[in-house]
């Protein structure tokens, strides 16, 4: 078993793949012998963290997921831990595991099964959510045999996520669907707000595989830490033989730097944004200072900043590092290029030059927003690729939807698939921002990065991440790395930020460390 954390990568398989594989594993071994090594890691984990729970309470759903549940609770049981089940299958619809563990569970005098959950419960205890697994029903259409069934699912799901108890989750939070990170239609969270987060579960044990929807959407809210255990799966089938749906980012490598090297040796990058308050009134050459500041963190050699604004500042006090160039005076050839920060209309003008001339590209924002409406620019951003100039776009949900021309919803509900989506269609590497950012290239797997929180939603921080990208590929870097390296490091310094400060862009570029 294995404690997920932000230092390795991993692969991360879909319910699809997860089925493939359960299915030659279990042709190779005993029948059943898959959910009993289930439940015991399940009751493994559960001993591990509430030793002492007084109540370990299981609510076990009517399918395999719940024959987790029930097989755990043999164990827990057995250890001599006051145990109570709470079960939603019938006898006639039990799948054949599940059956047998809850033949196990029935013929265990210490347990308890209870209809009406405890509702007394508190921190002292522990409940485990086995109600549903990868098995959940993504449509809405109704169960015809079901209306009961449902509602007290629903109730149950409730008393999960209200408890005052920490919740082990097995496999994957119930209701979350395992490869979206979105929740099934109908099993939602009653409070959705980012203030009043809802009550989720505090640990989930992935079994067989890890799951893309635990990491990315609402799948890391819901998820809390991950752990996984492979069921044997490594040794047995060896998970090598099924391509990974996406792989978990882990740390870039680390390299110092040489002693003989120059300001030279690690590319120059260009900001072009921030326009001006002389052109509408809005002011926004911040945006293109903390994609500077960023840049200079981030190790590039030297940072020229353009700002398109007619009054261009002669000096910037606050960074005296950054260099103003007038946009004419940039040679773009020779430049890796962060265009859009703050760009608003004005980014309109310059936009055709830089598609056809910068040597690398970092596209964002208000650069995004124009190229989306206008299909020149569309080409101009496809042909990057043939002459082998790497672009890297990085929307947010919203942005990706206008270049794809969906609705952010439409997004969100499939984040992996629409940020490969827009790499094939622009040909270039993309990093569709949120919880869980994926980074996506046209002929890789994509990655999703497991570092960031909630406190890098503030104004500014997609400037600083653009401008960090740029000093990647200043360095020489192939684009799909220096995303996955600048996205992984934006978002550790928020995790190692105190919960109590807020975040600002410009700290946050200060603080960037990179390899
Ligand atoms: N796939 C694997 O590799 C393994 C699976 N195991 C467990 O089995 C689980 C998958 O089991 P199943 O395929 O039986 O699926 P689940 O147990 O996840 O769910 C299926 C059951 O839930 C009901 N259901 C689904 N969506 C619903 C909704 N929206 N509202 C109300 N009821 C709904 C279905 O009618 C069905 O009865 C995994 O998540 C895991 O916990 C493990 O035992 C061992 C290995
Ligand atoms: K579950």
């Amino acid at each position: 078993m294995q404690r997920i954390t932000p230092d390795q990568t991993y692969p991360l398989f879909n319910t699809e793949a997860t089925r493939r594989l359960e299915q030659a594993m279990a042709a190779q071994l005993a029948p059943h012998t898959l959910m009993q090594r289930a439940g015991l890691a399940v009751a493994q984990l559960a001993q591990a963290i509430a030793p002492h729970a007084r109540t370990i309470w299981i609510a076990c759903g009517p399918g395999n997921n719940g024959g987790d549940g029930l097989e755990a609770a043999h164990h827990l049981a057995r250890a001599g831990r006051k145990v109570v089940i709470s079960w939603l299958g019938t006898t006639e619809t039990l799948p054949p595991d599940a059956r047998q563990s809850w033949e196990k569970a029935r013929h265990c005098a210490n347990i308890e099964w209870a209809d009406t959950p405890p509702t007394d419960l508190t921190g002292q205890d522990l409940c485990i959510d086995a109600l549903l697994g990868i098995g959940v029903r993504s449509s809405t259409r109704p169960t015809p045999s079901a209306p009961t069934h449902d509602t007290v699912l629903a109730q149950w799901l409730a008393q999960l996520r209200s408890s005052a108890a920490p919740v082990l989750a097995v496999d994957v939070p119930s209701g979350l669907d395992a490869d979206t990170g979105q929740y099934a239609p109908g099993l939602e969270p009653a409070t959705h707000s980012a203030a009043a987060k809802p009550g989720t579960a505090q640990h989930t044990l992935s079994l067989l595989t890890l799951k893309p929807g635990l990491f990315t959407a609402h799948g890391r809210d819901a998820a809390g830490q991950v752990w996984w255990h492979d069921l044997g799966a490594t040794a047995e089938t060896g998970l090598n033989h099924e391509p990974p749906t996406a792989w978990l980012a882990g740390p870039p490598p680390r390299g110092g730097r040489l002693h003989a090297s120059h300001k030279g040796s690690y590319g120059d990058v260009a900001v072009v944004g921030g326009e001006g308050l002389a052109l509408r009134g809005m002011g926004m050459t911040g945006a293109a200072l903390l994609a500077g500041s960023a840049a200079l963190h981030g190790g590039a050699g030297r940072v020229l900043v353009s700002l398109l604004d007619q009054d261009q500042a002669t000096e910037i006090h606050t960074q005296p590092e950054l260099m103003l160039r007038r946009f004419e005076a940039l040679e773009l050839e020779s430049l890796s290029v962060v265009c859009g920060c703050g760009g608003g209309q004005a980014v309109r003008t310059v936009l055709p030059a830089v598609l056809q001339r910068a040597q690398a590209l970092v596209l964002d924002a208000d650069a995004l927003n124009i190229i989306s409406t206008d299909g020149a620019l569309q080409q101009a951003l496809t042909a990057r690729s043939a002459r082998q100039h790497p672009t890297v776009l990085t929307p947010h949900p919203l942005e990706a939807a206008r270049l794809l021309h969906t609705t952010s919803a439409q997004v969100q509900a499939h984040r992996l698939m629409a940020a490969r989506e827009l790499a094939k269609k622009f040909q270039c590497t993309v990093a569709l921002k949120g919880s869980g950012t994926v980074i996506a290239h046209p002929d890789d797997i994509p990655h999703i990065n497991p570092t960031g929180n909630g406190s890098l939603a503030t104004a500014g921080t997609g400037d600083v991440l653009a401008g960090l990208l740029g000093a990647g590929l200043a360095a020489g870097m192939m684009p799909l790395q220096a995303a996955i390296r600048a996205v992984f490091a934006h978002g550790q310094v928020a995790d190692a930020w105190p919960l109590d400060e807020p975040l600002t862009a410009g700290a946050l570029a200060r603080r960037i460390k990179i390899g």
